[in-house]
């Protein structure tokens, strides 16, 4: 990764995560450029990152060998005829990080015989924790591959998927998931409130939880529903808590969430090829 000269179109939200885990990772400053429309956001960018910025989207794919797409879904179309020319003469990696959108569709927008490798990273990446899930065209070479494989395993867990139509599927688990964490913690806190903690206890409380139950789940050996029974003691305090989400129907409302955000990942690809 150390020689790859890396370039990230509209660098917002994700590829900011990316972005600083791979500077954390020790990936050169001077080989990263970032683009986004507004000076004044470039101009955050390099003082947070010290990375190259540009407005220029076509130079940028010009001195790069890995380009980032990472516009929001509607707007990729816009991009890709902005960088067309450009990608055809110097024929660089394409990672996408969007949503929905097919390889397929993005390699048409780009003029057709394309290097494309489809991920859906998570913003945890910032922080090195990311999980990534990867899908490669046939156009990708087994070096191009290697090299999307490195950027994303630089800042997290990278797994590749084989068959494209699982992207949507990776998309509602860990594209998605950090938000369903994130409210998880909102919620506990939100109880812990409810039964006379303080707003910053409570936080404290539920985020040091949940940082530590994943890194439990993560390094034991034992896996999450074992740990679970540990912590519930029969008759104890915790069954009337995990009573109280089956009741509810806690896992079936998972169920319903992660088809709800695949669907959508579906209803967009559809809406974007047409
Ligand atoms: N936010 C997340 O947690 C995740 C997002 N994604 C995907 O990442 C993509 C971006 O999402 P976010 O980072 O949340 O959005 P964002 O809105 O934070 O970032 C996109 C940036 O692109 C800029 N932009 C738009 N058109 C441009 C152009 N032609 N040239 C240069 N810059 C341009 C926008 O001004 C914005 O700054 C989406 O496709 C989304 O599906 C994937 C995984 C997780
Ligand atoms: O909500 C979205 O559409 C994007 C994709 C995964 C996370 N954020």
């Amino acid at each position: 990764m150390q020689a790859v000269k890396l370039a990230f179109l509209g660098a917002g939200n994700m590829s900011g995560s990316i972005i600083g885990g791979l500077i954390a990772k020790g990936v050169p400053t001077e080989n990263i450029i970032a683009t986004r429309r507004s000076e004044e956001r470039l101009s955050e960018l390099k003082s947070q990152f010290s990375i190259i910025t540009s407005s220029d989207n076509s130079d940028a794919v010009a001195k790069s060998d890995v380009v980032i797409l990472g516009v929001k879904p509607q707007m990729m179309q816009e991009l890709c005829n902005e960088i067309r020319e450009q990608v055809q003469k110097s024929k660089p990696l394409i990672v996408s990080v969007a949503a929905g959108l097919k390889s397929e569709t993005l390699e048409r927008w780009l003029g057709g015989d394309v290097a494309v490798v489809r991920t859906m990273p998570n913003t945890p990446s910032l922080l090195g924790c990311g999980a990534t899930g990867l899908y490669a065209n046939s156009k990708v070479t087994g070096i191009q591959q290697g090299l999307a494989e490195k950027l994303m395993q630089a800042v997290g867990l990278a797994l590749w998927v084989e068959d494209e139509a699982q992207m949507d599927a990776v998309t509602a688990v860990s594209g998605s998931g950090p938000a369903y964490f994130f409210l998880a913690m909102e919620a506990l806190q939100k109880a812990g409130e409810n039964v006379g903690l303080s707003t910053e206890v409570a936080e404290k409380l539920a985020i040091q939880t949940a940082l530590g139950a994943a890194r439990m789940a993560s390094e034991s050996e034992y896996d999450a529903a074992e740990l679970r029974r540990r912590v519930t003691s029969p008759g104890g305090t915790t069954e009337q808590a995990l009573n109280t989400f089956n009741e509810g129907g806690l896992t079936e409302l998972y169920r319903k969430a992660v088809q709800a955000a695949a669907n959508r990942g579906q209803e967009l690809a559809d809406q974007l090829d047409n």
